[in-house]
């Protein structure tokens, strides 16, 4: 640790274990322009790690759980629970680039209005510079980022959710690599004596991102994918704009390995917005005798293509941020493995009595009493949930039993399958397989889903979220429907097929229809048995579905009148379904790709509607 008793800050410098001259022209100026008290680097060892969480237990941020191995809980303020799309800016040169589905701001303004809220930002407190590496060191193309914080949560955070190690930095340095530089500020400076808040933030937010600049500007929020600025910030929204200038894809996949009772792999890619199943899927365990599942990333998905052709995706992550509420023995068992191996930093959820967490359907019988996540007394009286619908468990990979071998290979594996999905009780069958590649990019551009508790705002409300990436694109959509499209079109391109489905269709007294989760797996199998040729479909209107007999239901208590209702194409349902798809492309505009335009009518036709 580098104290600086008589600033000048340049003495941020001092003790500075690198020679990059970017990255230490950088420090330098972030330090005088926040004015921390110290500068530490951030080597990832464990001894530092251990510092950092005697110090937040100490300050009262942590509380260290004693039924768990090296976890902690965690509250945050209650206004600062979730993402913010309201104050995340994507800030182009020019407001074009930003398109219509971002906030877009003048970047010289947005860095003129930050740079104030930044200056003597962080006096008071430590500021951190982490050095990370997103996805493999050994990458053909390794993808450094930087982030400084005042946060030490963050940095706690951090270490779980990105390789952070003393190999990133000296790599970086040696190569003098480019790196995405990620400011976050909690934007609450500690006057002289004064005593800080467990969880420190602001009121004013603003999650910018300069894209040409390969920059981000976090500040006043604490929380998630606000301040982990590997995670959405910059492995979406910055990497998507690498992604359309190099030519592949950013996306919010979760990314599955399957093996059928032959013993043949499989990887697949599925995009479903923030809590409508990616953990979950990722760490399915399959209800169906002889298939094997196995993780390799739970939400985000890097792909390029290979020498062969094929994409091959990579999880730039080391780490889940995932859902707490839903997650128990029943839903996701490999969930509660990976989280009892420990090492976990809970978020929001409820604290037991005798020092352990709990949410909403970890357990199927509820304690009697808890802490609730905002630090009062909870009985199942209380007629409110314990954990807020948005708290979260931070849990390495490496902690889930069934991770696969291959999700840390450097350049990633071939992807056969692509799934898109969301949250409707209406409308999209359980499993449809669409026709071709651009019909797939179709799907995915209108990919349509109800809103949840992963961001600030109403929940429940039905919103286009194109390949689960509204807010997550960082450049035009219309930009991003194309690229897609162009993919498809690339020489040699061997591409996987395109899938839709949909776990949330309710019945008449708003019941899920498909039991969901383990049995989901079947829906797999069916579509790894299509791209082998073994399993059958029928055409519809709006893609294939499977043929009767060819989902396997064996073993389920799951009548006909169930299944046709969960695999049903309404009519009436997509004459409204395609008046809302074309308001979402007046929507994007000029730059909506004709294809897609084409791609709605001739599904008008295919539906007999005018
Ligand atoms: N009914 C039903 N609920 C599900 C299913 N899969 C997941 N869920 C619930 O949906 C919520 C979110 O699931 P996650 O797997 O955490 O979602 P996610 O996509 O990883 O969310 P983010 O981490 O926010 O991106 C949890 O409460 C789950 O219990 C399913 O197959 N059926
Ligand atoms: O980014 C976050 O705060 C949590 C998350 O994974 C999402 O919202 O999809
Ligand atoms: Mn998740």
């Amino acid at each position: 640790m580098t104290l600086l008793e008589n600033r000048p800050s340049t003495d941020a410098l001092a003790d500075a274990p690198t020679s990059h001259p970017g990255l230490l022209s950088w420090v330098r100026d972030v330090a005088r322009l926040t004015s921390p008290d110290r500068v530490q680097w951030v080597s990832g060892s464990t001894a530092e790690k251990k510092a950092l969480e005697d110090e937040l237990v100490e300050a009262g941020t942590l509380v260290r759980l004693t039924k768990q191995k090296d976890s902690f809980y965690c509250a945050s303020d209650p206004e600062d629970v979730a993402r913010v799309e309201g104050r995340t800016f994507i800030c182009s040169r020019n407001e074009r680039d930003a398109g219509p589905t971002n906030n877009w701001a003048a970047p010289d303004e947005m860095k003129a209005t930050m740079t104030e809220l930044y200056r003597d930002c962080m006096r008071g407190r430590t500021m951190f510079v982490i050095p990370f590496v997103m996805g493999h060191l050994d990458a053909d193309q390794p993808m450094y980022g930087v982030e400084i914080t005042d946060s030490p949560y963050v940095v706690l955070s951090m270490l779980i959710m990105a390789r952070v190690n003393s190999d990133v930095l000296a790599k970086m340095s040696r190569t003098n690599a480019d790196f995405v530089k990620c400011l976050h500020s909690v934007g609450a400076p500690l006057e002289p004596g004064e005593q800080d808040v467990v969880w420190p933030c602001n009121p004013t937010k603003y999650i910018s991102h300069f894209p040409e600049d390969r920059t981000v500007w976090s500040f006043g929020s604490g929380y998630g994918g606000n301040a982990l600025l590997g995670k959405k910030c910059y492995a979406l929204r910055i990497a998507s704009a690498i992604a359309h200038d190099e030519g592949w894809l950013a996306e919010h996949m979760l990314i599955l390995k399957l093996t059928n009772p032959e013993g043949e792999s499989k990887f697949i890619a599925a995009a479903f917005p923030s809590a409508c199943g990616k953990t979950n899927l990722a760490m399915i365990e399959p209800t169906i005798p002889g298939w094997k599942a196995e993780m390799l990333g739970d939400d985000i998905a890097w792909m390029r293509f290979g020498d062969d052709g094929q994409l091959y995706a990579v999880n730039p992550e080391f780490g889940m941020f995932g859902v707490a509420p839903g997650t128990g023995w029943s839903t996701n068992p490999n969930a509660m493995r990976a989280i009892e191996a420990g090492g976990n930093i809970f978020t929001n959820v409820a604290l037991t009595d005798d020092g352990d967490v709990w949410w909403e359907g970890m357990t199927d019988e509820t304690p009697e009493h808890l802490t609730d996540w905002r630090g009062n007394d909870w009985t199942p009286d209380s007629g409110r949930p314990a954990a807020h619908p948005n708290s979260r468990f931070c849990t390495p990979i490496e902690n889930v039993p069934v991770v696969a071998p291959e999700w840390d290979n450097p350049n990633g594996v071939p992807i056969s399958a692509i799934m898109f999905g969301g949250r409707r009780k209406t409308t999209m069958p359980l499993v449809t397989e669409t026709l071709d590649w651009a019909h797939g990019v179709f799907m995915g551009a209108t990919l349509s889903s109800e809103t949840t508790a992963a961001a600030t705002g109403q929940v429940g409300v039905v919103r286009r979220d194109p390949m689960a990436m509204l807010p997550f694109i960082g450049y035009d959509a219309g930009d991003y429907f194309a690229h897609w499209l162009a993919l498809g079109e690339r020489d040699g391109a061997v591409l996987p097929k395109i899938y839709y489905v949909n776990w949330f269709r309710r019945d008449e007294n708003n019941k899920f229809i498909w039991p969901g989760f383990g049995e989901n797996s079947r829906v797999l199998k069916w579509i790894v048995d299509r791209i082998d040729g073994k399993a059958d479909a029928v055409e519809t209107a709006i893609g294939r579905i499977p043929a009767p007999g060819s989902l396997d239901v064996a073993g389920l208590d799951f009548s006909d009148d169930e299944l046709a209702k969960c695999l049903a194409v309404d009519p009436a349902e997509w004459d409204a379904e395609l008046d809302d798809i074309a308001d979402w492309f007046a929507r994007i505009g000029d730059t909506l790709p004709s294809e897609l335009a084409d791609q709605r009518d001739a599904l008008r036709g295919r539906l007999g509607l005018e």
